[in-house]
């Protein structure tokens, strides 16, 4: 873990002087926005994304899909009938893929693992680079499988970034074996541009437990709904198997779902203060992972009810700790244990040994920091265990770790005097966070 002098400026957290009583607008979702960015580019016609995500995950992906040669116009319009329609919209032109071009990744798995795929159909190379944390995180699943797919990819030999594909403007595709243990993203990468490959693809994925089932969920909802033929475990194939025909995808008009595993530090917020959230356009079905908060926060003490308006969640003034199984939504994990920290009764958070490879090491973060602040938190070998006690202020370090910022600023609500570290980390997803934070609060 390390800390960019750059960003060591301190956001003081604000504290909660009584029971939160919101609505609270979240904005879209991570990871449907650029899985719909890489569809609508491999389409064969033009395709909208209405109320798109615009974070740094999802500029990146948008600049690297722009930089192969795919048209990104963004459109603002206060009508909800011309094109567009009300709000923020892009619409996505695709095109012949080209290289020589130049991909940032930044920080973001979807971008550093959807793309490498994308770039193997491009007509030249495409050299992929970014965040020091970037080189850090598990890429050889995607690198290794698309060597097996036929792309020719140069590398330094550790199966990870920086790389160069080059792109032959084809790939032959068919069956591959991947260990996706590390990240669920390994499978999704291969799906999503399995249909563009000229045997399709058929991952097969052969480690030990597969995490985030959700977002592989989601990537072959998302494929179907663009007309791709998948064949999934859940259909009916073999377990741990995966096959997408090759075919055209069409070009969709998609309205992206609020993200809600970014809707959890102010489901949170009602919880600890005893208060009231209501998240509007919350979907009634989806395959989003942070759906699960409304059956993990509500063990952990709330109440919730999803209605037309939205989700409702309403705390009761108790917080408790839970015994939970998060491997299938490990990107809740910073946020459950900030909560926890706050709780009546200890927790166990299992399944996410994976987290030590994601922004940061989150296990060891998440100790840390809570430690810091007077709690109780150990490692355990796949995840946390964590024995609330009195906290006290103090600064909360981020590691340039977006979830690591909002679960600082949930046990702010809680406990006096917690300054975080550079929360402009939270633009990664959530470039608006304080300003919400603010507003939740009546600030
Ligand atoms: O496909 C996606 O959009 C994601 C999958 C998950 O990755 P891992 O399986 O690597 O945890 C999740 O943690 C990440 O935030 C988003
Ligand atoms: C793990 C995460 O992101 P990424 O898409 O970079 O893997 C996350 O958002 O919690």
């Amino acid at each position: 873990m390390t800390v960019n002098p750059a960003h060591t400026a301190l956001w003081p957290a604000p504290h909660a002087s009584g029971a939160v009583d919101a609505t609270v607008h979240v904005p879209g979702s991570k990871s449907v926005t650029n899985r719909a960015l890489v569809l609508a580019a491999l389409a064969s016609e033009p395709g909208w994304l209405r109320r798109p995500l615009r974070s740094r995950d999802t500029l990146l992906m948008a600049g690297a899909l722009r930089a192969m040669g795919v048209g990104i116009e963004e459109t603002v319009s206060s009508s909800s009938s011309g094109p567009g329609g009300s709000g923020e919209a892009w619409r996505v032109i695709p095109a012949g893929l080209h290289g020589p071009a130049t991909v940032d990744v930044g920080n973001a798995g979807t971008v550093m693992r959807f793309l490498p795929p994308v770039a193997a159909l491009a007509d030249g190379p495409v050299r992929f680079d970014g965040d020091p944390r970037s080189y850090e995180r598990p890429l050889h699943g995607v690198i290794d499988a698309l060597r097996d797919l036929g792309a020719r990819i140069d590398d330094d030999g550790r199966g990870a970034l920086p790389l160069t594909v080059h792109g032959g403007g084809a790939l032959e595709g068919g069956r591959v074996d991947v260990d996706a243990s590390s990240s669920s993203q390994f499978v999704s990468a291969l799906l999503l541009s399995g249909p563009r490959f000229n045997q399709g693809v058929e991952v097969h994925h052969v480690g030990s437990a597969l995490p985030s089932m959700p977002h592989i969920r989601m990537t072959v909802d998302m494929l179907r709904a663009v007309g791709a033929q998948v064949d999934t475990p859940e259909s009916g194939g073999e377990p741990d198997v995966w096959r997408v025909t090759p075919g055209a995808l069409l070009g969709r008009d998609l309205t992206v779902e609020p993200d809600l595993s970014n809707a959890q530090p102010f489901l949170a917020a009602a919880l600890v203060t005893g208060g009231r959230v209501v998240v509007p356009d919350w979907p009634a079905r989806t395959t989003q992972p942070g759906d699960r908060l409304r059956q993990i926060f509500t063990e952990m003490g709330g109440s919730c009810e999803l209605s037309e308006r939205g989700l409702e969640f309403t705390g009761s003034g108790a917080v408790h700790g839970i015994d939970v199984d998060l491997s299938e939504v490990g990107e809740l994990t910073p946020g459950i244990a900030a909560v926890a920290a706050l709780a009546d009764s200890p927790s166990t958070l299992r399944g996410v040994a994976h987290l030590r490879l994601h922004e940061t090491d989150r296990l060891a973060a998440l100790t840390k920091e809570i430690n810091e602040l007077g709690g109780d938190v150990t490692e355990t070998a796949d995840g946390l265990h964590i024995r609330p006690r009195p906290l006290h202020g103090g600064v909360f370090h981020t590691y340039e770790d977006h979830r690591m910022a909002t679960a600082g600023a949930i046990i702010g609500l809680a406990v006096d005097g917690v300054r975080i570290e550079n929360v402009a980390t939270t633009a990664k997803t959530l470039p608006d966070f304080p300003e919400l934070w603010a507003g939740m609060l009546g600030a």
